[in-house]
């Protein structure tokens, strides 16, 4: 998961871009980047680093043009080199720059496809490099020195016939504008929308409506599996489905954790759903246990909030901020290697004693993934001072990789993989663990108003939406991706690209 915007404004897109991607950076806090088109020329700033630490005022005085697309990175693919940062750019055909969220499961065959069959040269590990070289060709195989909306859709269902996996994407064509597409599956999510000004109206595609809201954008809807949009410099907008069998199953995680709560996806509230999760596990912990002897409900902030809440509700137990987080540490569960991990949860929470002296205390979170974070928190809260530590999930139990996007290639890693509820509790050293059930959390998710009847739930199921992901497969990545193979990873980070300003 990281976060892609892509703007067709009316004046320099510059700042809008920048701040859209400061309301994304949970989805990405590795590198980050924006390319900007001014006449047929681009300007190009990337790295690795949080957005405010990237983009300094001389690096935004240089982004000039009225169209421009940005990236946050959570790397899954390749390593963390700032050479591996997004957008990526390809000189031919036009010139074409592209962002993409998500990850790509058939990028071997693939690779050796450029390379073999329409000769071209990919210099990085990053599947997002490969997608791009994908599109290129598929546009120049049409042979246009203009293309045309039919031109760049097609391109865009040979994207589909050819790649596997979870993408949703942003790429410019210079000159040409902006299109932005989505798997046959709608495994990542992707939605546009439009703001009027003086000048006229202007366009932004985004990984979720929370940037639409923030920059005053209204949201028009999410892009359907398999469906583009394009806008034209212009301000032409069209929309067409360019893949065969489109069939909607969004990635289920990105309810669970992934997303902002002030999100809409899929035309689901984000929030709503969380507070569902929160509903469905009070009624779990009712069915286990009647007579609970619970005193107080207590979130692991930040995502774990809205359900833990509507869970204390529901069972007619207190809620309590019992932990402090410290607003200066990001996201722990996406940063590169465990020692980081393990490191920031000590750093970033801290438990306020009086709300676990003598008392029974229920932790919630909204998943266990490696454990790194419950292991340290129970610890916390037996030395704050608690009776009983009890711990609940508002998601199933994490058993299998993902390979969509998400950065758990590694089974071994996962606290839960071919461990019992039981085990993971001792493990993790609580005194009763409780986890979603998956039937509960897809009717939290989809049983709502908008209802959605297939997800990618992989790393709850091990079902693998796009049907190509076996063994063998799993295999590789976890011998190539897991934290002990990245860490030794020698990173390079010379860029042949654009000129990086
Ligand atoms: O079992 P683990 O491997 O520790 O992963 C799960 C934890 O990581 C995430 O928190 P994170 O700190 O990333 O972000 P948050 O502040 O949004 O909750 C998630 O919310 C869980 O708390
Ligand atoms: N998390 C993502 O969406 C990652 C995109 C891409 N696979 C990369 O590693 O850069
Ligand atoms: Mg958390």
């Amino acid at each position: 998961m990281c976060g892609i915007v892509g703007i067709v404004g009316k004046s320099n897109v510059n700042q809008a871009l920048y701040d859209a991607l400061t309301v994304l950076q949970h989805r990405g806090q590795d590198a980050a980047g924006i390319v900007t088109s001014h006449g047929s020329r681009l300007f190009l700033r990337k790295d690795n680093g949080l957005v405010r630490d990237v983009f300094h005022t001389r690096h935004m005085q240089r982004l000039i043009g009225n169209i421009g697309i940005g990236h946050v990175r959570y790397p899954t693919a390749g390593s963390s080199s700032s050479a591996e940062a997004q957008p990526f750019y390809v000189n031919s055909p036009y010139g074409i720059t592209l962002a993409h969220n998500g990850n790509l499961t058939n990028v071997e065959q693939l690779s050796r496809e450029i390379y073999e069959s329409d000769l071209r040269h990919v210099n990085t590990n990053s599947d997002s490099e490969v997608l791009l070289n994908v599109f290129a060709h598929e546009l120049a195989v049409r042979g246009k020195l203009q293309p045309t909306a039919d031109d760049i859709f097609a391109a865009v269902s040979g994207v589909h016939q050819r790649c596997r996996g979870g993408y949703a994407v942003v790429a410019m064509v210079t000159g040409y504008g902006i299109v932005g597409f989505r798997d046959p599956h709608g495994i990542r999510p992707i939605v546009f929308g439009q703001r009027h000004t003086d000048e006229g109206v202007e366009y932004m595609i985004a990984s979720e409506s929370v940037a639409l809201d923030v920059l005053g954008f209204t949201l028009i809807r999410d892009l359907a599996p398999g469906e583009a949009v394009y806008i034209t410099p212009e301000g032409q907008l069209q929309t067409r489905q360019c893949a065969d069998n489109p069939q909607l199953s969004p990635c289920i995680f990105e309810h669970v954790y992934l997303a902002r709560p002030d999100s809409i996806m899929d035309g689901v509230s984000v929030y709503k759903a969380r507070l569902r999760m929160g509903e469905k596990l009070a009624e779990k912990i009712l069915r286990e246990r009647p007579d609970h002897d619970i005193d107080v409900v207590i979130p692991i902030p930040d995502t774990s909030r809205t359900s833990a809440l509507e869970l204390a509700n529901k069972l007619g137990v207190k809620f309590r901020e019992g932990f402090v987080k410290n607003r200066y540490i990001g996201r722990t569960f996406i940063m590169p290697g465990q020692a980081a991990r393990k490191k920031s949860v000590r750093q970033k929470l801290n438990a306020i004693d009086l709300e676990f002296r003598g008392k029974n205390v229920m932790l919630v979170d909204d998943s266990i993934v490696r454990g790194t974070t419950c292991k340290q928190i129970i610890q916390m809260a037996r030395e704050a001072g608690a009776k009983k530590v009890y711990f609940c999930s508002a998601a199933p139990a994490v058993r299998y990789p993902n390979v969509y996007g998400i950065d758990m290639p590694s089974a071994h890693e996962l606290i839960a993989h071919g461990r019992s509820t039981e085990e993971v509790a001792e493990l993790i050293g609580t005194d009763w663990l409780v986890y979603q059930d998956l039937e509960d959390l897809k009717e939290a998710v989809g049983g709502g108003k908008i209802k959605i009847g297939q997800f990618d739930s992989a790393v709850f199921d091990g079902q693998y939406v796009t049907g190509d992901v076996n063994e063998a497969y799993l295999d590789r990545i976890e011998q190539a991706r897991n934290d002990l193979a990245k860490a030794g990873q020698g990173v390079s980070n010379d860029i042949i690209d654009l000129h990086n300003n």
